[in-house]
């Protein structure tokens, strides 16, 4: 018999596998429809951080809905803990797979002290309750490496980059197995970034979770991510190892966006700043 891991999955499948997804939209006053993902197929092992990178529009955060279940596709399949999710989504299927955004206000309601916006979460989801939700609030501030004392604080008296560390804490409440973070660090200043990156880097080795990091940002994909997928106009054209891929680039594509990127330490690509990225000169 296969070995399974502590959930039961095969320990030789990825905890998430995208097959061949597309994903289209009707467009105002045309016939045909756009093609936002085409035959897009990708894998996120158990503790693994797999990066999606590709210029605006490319169709990452479409995929990445889809993967949480915010989005129908069209065809393909996505399957999860080795099952394909089907049409609805069961409640364990969604704990599973949490998101986080370039905007932590989403999903964070300013008017909450962050202990009440944790401990709703936590109410609805597990079995926890009284002194235990109180015991899991500190935790989760551990966690995210924050003071407890921000339990006490609203939103909107919070840092940026506190603000993201809050809604990695909302993500983990559950104690989902894989996040997608979608720009997580976009909007941040370079060394709150930096913060943010080593806090993703530290809950996988701590806690085992697996993350899909969708960026622009190629020199913060290599410094995070094991494996990376290049996206080009809802297509994927480059699925490597990081090392190989920022290395020995293979698709004419990838090999633009590394060229994108002024070299400051010499002619290889291993001299990036943090911070320079594909999205900057678009944006
Ligand atoms: N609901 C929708 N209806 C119509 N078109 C859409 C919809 N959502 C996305 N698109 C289009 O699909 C394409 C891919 O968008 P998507 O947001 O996935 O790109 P992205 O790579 O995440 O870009 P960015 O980095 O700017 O967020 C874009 O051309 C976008 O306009």
């Amino acid at each position: 018999m296969a070995e399974v891991d502590g959930v039961g999955v095969p320990v030789d499948e990825p905890l998430l596998r995208c097959t061949d997804v597309n994903i289209s939209f009707a467009q105002r006053g045309k016939a045909e429809r756009f093609h936002a993902v085409r035959d897009a197929s990708l894998e996120v092992g158990s503790a693994d951080i797999v990066g999606l990178v590709g210029e605006s529009g490319s169709g990452k955060s479409t995929l990445a809905r889809a993967i949480v279940g915010l989005q129908r596709i069209d065809s393909g399949a996505i399957e999860f803990q080795g099952r394909p999710f089907g049409r609805t989504r069961t409640a364990e299927d969604r704990r599973g797979i949490q998101m986080i955004f370039q905007d932590p206000f989403g999903s964070l309601d300013p008017r909450m002290k962050i202990r009440s916006a944790l401990a709703e979460i936590i109410r609805r989801h597990t079995p926890l309750r009284g002194k235990q939700i109180d015991a899991r609030c500190a935790e989760l501030m551990d966690m995210v490496q924050l003071p407890r004392s921000i339990l006490s604080s609203r939103p909107a008296g919070m840092s940026g980059g506190q603000r993201q560390r809050v809604a990695i804490a909302r993500a983990l409440s559950i104690n989902p197995r894989l996040l997608v973070a979608d720009e997580p660090v976009a909007a941040l200043d370079v060394s709150v970034q930096a913060g943010i990156v080593n806090l993703l880097s530290d809950l996988r080795r701590d806690v085992g979770l697996s993350i899909l990091f969708i960026s622009h940002d190629l020199s913060i994909v290599r410094t995070l991510c094991d494996s990376v997928n290049v996206i080009y106009r809802g297509d994927i054209v480059e699925s490597r190892p990081c090392a190989e891929l920022f290395d020995d680039p293979r698709s004419d594509y990838t090999r633009t966006l590394l060229s994108a990127i002024p070299r400051l330490n010499g002619p290889r690509t291993e001299g990036l700043a943090q911070g320079q990225s594909l999205g900057a000169r678009r944006r």
